[in-house]
């Protein structure tokens, strides 16, 4: 049989092929912008006929429709590897949860930790001549959800780039069980990102002076990392490389400018290495079949081991708040989940073991609440709830608009001292109280 008759044959329409669905089963939905589309409205429609069915996602851009289902929790439950508005805003629903993660680990936790996927579907890229469907943006951790799983739906959206890769980045028709093609196709894109502030640029300024001719990037999700990519895009710097989890919109600007070509890398050189990708349609027409960029497995692109192989590894991410101990928490308020751990601390790890490189953990030194109160994010500890996202051996610099401090190494009384340096002056006395009464304040410039 050809791939077309064999493509011919396992076509189905998505209110079909939702079908295969049943009570209790285990349902993956892709994730990022490889979430499905059709799909998921149809299973909306369905999944009220259905029990106990538990359904993971992560990154979406866009709600899925099944959150919108009428007394969801008495059909289904979710399981989000990564929240956005979407899980924030639906938490109080109680019909989802996270689930905790190094990312770099995850492909390992479908192939042996996790109950076997009962019906894994995503978006795909059209089929192409020798049988093979592209995971676009979104390969990552697909073909680890394939390999276990018992029924394969793929979504075909023609409008998905075809993102080229090393390995696991695509998936061949004989492994699919069914094909629906997606009715209006467009690519989900990340909400745009909120113009930068001065204090954005304050931080950004001081991490971009850090960066070397021809280091190896990583810039995390959220809007420091953005602003650092801007400005590299627009700096004279040369030679720079990319061994990316996610592969951002600057990168793109960057490349253009030549500012990006790989030559220095040490690890695939000349390649822009990634893990998914998350942005703007111009990205995604840029990744579309260039043979410059390589997709690959999240267990290959975090592997700290990997990262650490390169030379002048600059990792560049964002966090909610840190304590005076140096534990960063990248990923809650409290008790509220507000996104997830990614592969923050794969690369914080990575970059520690690459020569010359160096990892930044960046954000604003108050964060104001909704009713126009600013909160110190330099905090004495962390909020009971907050997860420690980097635990305090793995923090390396840490980044505010009033400056940049080395915690490697330093003392827990030093850590205290450098961290209150970099708070906002209105919060410091209050820490330095905080810190006395923790036992961890001595007017001592020691280290
Ligand atoms: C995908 C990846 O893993 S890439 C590799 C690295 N991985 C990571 O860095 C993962 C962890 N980091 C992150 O998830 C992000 O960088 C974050 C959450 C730290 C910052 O992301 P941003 O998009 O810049 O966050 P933003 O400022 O828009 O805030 C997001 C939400 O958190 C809330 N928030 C942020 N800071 C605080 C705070 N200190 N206290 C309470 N709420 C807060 C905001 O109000 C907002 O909630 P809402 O949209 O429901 O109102
Ligand atoms: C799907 C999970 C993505 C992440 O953890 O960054």
């Amino acid at each position: 049989m050809s791939f077309q008759e064999e493509y011919a044959q396992k076509l189905t329409t998505a209110d079909k092929a939702v079908q295969a669905v049943k009570s209790g089963d285990w349902v993956d939905y892709g994730f990022n912008c490889g979430t499905v589309h059709d799909l998921d409205i149809a299973l909306a429609k369905y999944i009220p006929n259905l029990k106990d069915v538990k359904v993971r996602v992560g990154i979406e851009m866009e709600t899925p429709k099944i959150f919108d289902v009428p007394d969801a929790q008495d059909h289904f439950s979710v399981y989000s590897w990564f929240y956005t508005g979407s899980e924030r805003h639906y938490a109080s629903k109680r019909f989802i949860t996270t689930v905790p993660h190094r990312f770099s680990e995850m492909p390992g936790y479908y192939r042996n930790e996790l109950p076997p996927i009962d019906v894994a579907m995503c978006q795909v890229s059209p089929m192409d001549k020798h049988g093979y469907f592209s995971f676009g943006p979104s390969g990552a951790m697909q073909y680890s959800v394939f390999q276990r799983a018992k029924h394969i739906i793929v979504e075909v959206n023609p409008k998905l780039p075809r993102c080229l890769g090393g390995y696991q980045e695509s998936v061949p028709i004989s492994k699919v069980d069914a094909i629906v093609e997606m009715q209006d196709p467009y690519v989900r894109c990340m909400p745009d990102s909120k113009p930068s502030t001065e204090v954005d640029l304050a931080v950004a300024k001081q991490i971009v002076k850090m960066i070397p001719n021809g280091a190896c990037l990583q810039l995390g999700i959220g809007g420091m990392p953005n602003t650092v990519g801007s400005l590299l895009a627009e700096s004279d710097l040369k030679d720079l490389g990319v061994h990316t989890e996610m592969y951002v919109d600057a990168y793109v600007k960057m490349a253009e400018r030549g500012i990006i070509n790989g030559r220095k890398k040490n690890v695939n050189p000349g390649m822009q290495v990634y893990a998914f990708a998350s942005g703007h349609q111009e990205m995604y027409d840029y990744l579309d079949d260039n043979a410059s960029c390589m997709a690959m497995p999240v267990d290959y692109v975090n592997d700290p081991r990997i990262i650490g192989q390169h030379d002048n590894m600059i990792s560049i991410n964002n966090i909610v708040n840190i304590d005076l101990y140096g534990q960063a928490n990248g990923e809650s308020s409290g008790f509220r989940q507000i996104s997830g751990a990614g592969g923050q601390l794969d690369f914080v790890l990575g970059a520690y073991l690459s020569h010359g490189g160096k990892s930044f953990l960046c954000c604003s030194s108050t964060f104001m609440d909704k009713q126009g109160k600013a909160h110190s994010r330099i905090l004495p500890v962390l909020e009971p709830g907050s997860i420690t996202t980097d635990t305090r051996p793995n923090t390396q610099y840490v980044v505010t608009e009033f400056g940049m401090v080395n915690l490697k190494g330093v003392s827990a009384w030093g850590r205290a001292e450098r961290l209150i340096s970099i708070a906002h002056p209105d919060f410091r006395e209050q820490l330095i109280k905080a810190a006395e009464k923790q036992g961890i304040w001595r007017r001592s410039n020691k280290i």
